[in-house]
């Protein structure tokens, strides 16, 4: 994939941290920057909560304490009754830290030590204990001030990041801040954006502070923010003369004796976003549900190898996995499947079957769909394992498998060996079954209408996350269910006016 101007680059906080330098041997003034850090996050919350009257800002022992002791400074200037809360004595800071501390004791701000006795109150809480510095878990007295926090009951605002987040993975390993918004500043993190760090950051509004992280060269970001804009990029209008023999024959692979349903969802999907032709190799029992519910389907009955074999050979694309089970029908399509060399989707069962049988597989023509359950069993890992670092899962399974790799969950990582996106849509109606069928024909029915595998992995998490987004908007996240998504992937498909002969006329 080309580099695109839209997404937004991620970071690690040593990666974000080495900016900071780089802006501040530049500018050769680092409270400058702290002070930009507090300016914008103060406007952020005169933003956010108007008329606001009293705040209680915890300020920790390093720069992040920093920041916070800025926007305590300007709340206290403006009239706002501020309540400091002090991790470290004012007394014990260094550096900016301290310059910052200073200009909120001459705002008349009046740090108050903490102890566990302390209440918090106030309409806003504002974080600013622990930000790109902190290692680990939280230590004392941090960890007590965070549960504190989230016992006030308060709306808060992290500064950076929300304490107790691991910036680099998302992962929390006691417990966090739970932010009602997170302002990040020079350089977005990665960890902000996926894993259990997505239940604690509120929305996530990026400062860059006046620092353009692609200007400081040889500090290449980890991955990739995915944005609507890609959707339109990726999917032009189609060329008037147009015929189905271009955008791809698809065959869907699903549905084990009993498990129709899968088979009928991902065939659905891969119709509704514009694959030229799709058939469905299936159980026989599910044929005629399929032929009255899609006629456009091609759906047949497969009883032995070259029923498959034979469908193989005319498709270009082959989506297999869901609903295939792990028995002997499963075994043998995905067999045939893989004998047959060609490009293909594999998710679900299938991923399950590959990690039992195929220990030496390694390809490059296919994606793969794991949930962090079936990354698990493809590494050898536990799911809690996975999700402790899903970056470093979905790098090990690229290299382990090849391909594309999609990590599905909450901020979806794509991984083709090269590029890394994550996808910042979605919603969690989307924690229902069935949605990784949709995901699966989603994929391979944009497979013979973009560039690359890669590329239909990519846009087809996206166009996925935004039909649930879509779908959630008209009637709610709970209760959402996978075929909700056809008609919105639909109208997503085709993100630009349709091109019709009228306009020409
Ligand atoms: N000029 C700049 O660079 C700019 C930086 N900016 C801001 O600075 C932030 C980075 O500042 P930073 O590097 O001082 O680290 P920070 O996040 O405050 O944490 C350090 C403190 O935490 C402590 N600590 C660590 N781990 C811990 C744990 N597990 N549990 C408990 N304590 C722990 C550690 O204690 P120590 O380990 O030293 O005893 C130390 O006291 C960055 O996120 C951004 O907000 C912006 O203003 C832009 C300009
Ligand atoms: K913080």
């Amino acid at each position: 994939m080309t580099a695109s101007s839209f997404q937004r680059p991620l970071y690690l906080a040593d990666q974000v941290r080495e900016l900071d330098r780089r802006a501040i041997d530049a500018e050769g003034d680092g409270f400058a920057l702290m002070r930009r850090a507090g300016e914008s996050a103060y406007e952020v919350l005169c933003a956010r909560w108007p008329g606001i009257r009293r705040v209680c800002v915890l300020c920790g022992g390093g720069n992040n304490g920093g920041d916070g002791y800025i926007v305590a400074a300007l709340a206290a200037a403006d009239g706002v009754a501020v309540d400091l809360v002090a991790l470290k004595p004012v007394a014990e800071l260094e550096g900016d830290a301290r310059r910052a501390a200073e200009l909120a004791a001459e705002a008349g701000v009046v740090p108050v030590a903490w102890n566990d006795e302390l209440t918090l109150d106030g309409e806003l809480m504002v974080d600013a204990m622990l930000g790109t510095g902190a290692h680990g878990a939280p230590r004392p007295p941090y960890a007590a001030a965070i549960s504190e926090v989230n016992a006030s009951g308060c709306p808060v605002m992290a500064l950076d990041a929300p304490s107790g987040v691991d910036v680099d993975t998302g992962h929390i390993e006691t417990e966090a801040v739970a932010a009602t918004l997170t302002v990040t500043f020079v350089g977005d993190k990665l960890g902000l954006h996926t894993g259990a760090a997505l239940d604690v950051v509120g929305d996530v509004i990026y400062a860059p502070l006046g620092v353009d992280p692609r200007s400081h060269g040889g500090i290449a970001p980890v991955a990739w923010l995915q944005t609507r804009q890609d959707l339109a990029r990726a999917l032009p209008p189609r060329r008037p003369g147009s015929h189905k023999g271009i955008y791809g024959h698809v065959l869907v692979v699903a549905g084990a004796p009993g498990m129709g349903g899968a088979a009928l969802m991902t065939s659905e999907m891969v119709a509704r976003v514009g694959a030229g032709k799709v058939s469905l190799a299936t159980d026989a029992a599910h044929v005629s549900a399929s032929l009255t519910r899609f006629p456009e389907i091609m759906a047949r009955g497969v009883r032995g190898a070259p029923d498959l074999e034979a469908m193989i050979e005319s498709a270009d694309t082959v989506a297999i996995g869901p609903g295939i089970g792990n028995g002997a029908w499963g075994q043998a399509a995905l067999r045939s499947v893989l004998d047959a060399g060609k490009p293909c989707v594999v998710d679900a069962d299938a991923l399950n079957l590959l990690a039992r049988e195929e220990s030496g597989i390694h390809r490059d023509d296919w994606v793969l769909t794991p949930h962090p359950g079936e990354a698990g069993r493809l590494l050898g890992i536990s799911t809690a394992e996975v999700e402790r670092d899903r970056r470093d899962a979905v790098i090990a399974l690229q290299r382990r498998w090849g391909g594309t790799v999609v990590l599905k969950g909450a901020g979806t990582l794509v991984y083709d060996g090269d590029r890394l996106t994550l996808c910042p849509f979605g919603n969690p109606g989307m924690a229902s079954g069935g949605m990784g069928d949709a995901l699966t024909g989603i994929i391979a029915g944009l497979s013979g209408q973009l560039a690359s595998l890669g590329e239909a992995a990519r846009i087809g998490v996206l166009l996925h996350a935004l039909a649930a987004d879509a779908a959630a908007l008209d009637a709610g996240e709970r209760g959402l269910l996978a075929t909700d998504l056809a008609s919105y992937a639909r109208t997503l498909a085709n993100p630009q006016p349709v091109s019709s002969h009228a306009d020409h006329a």
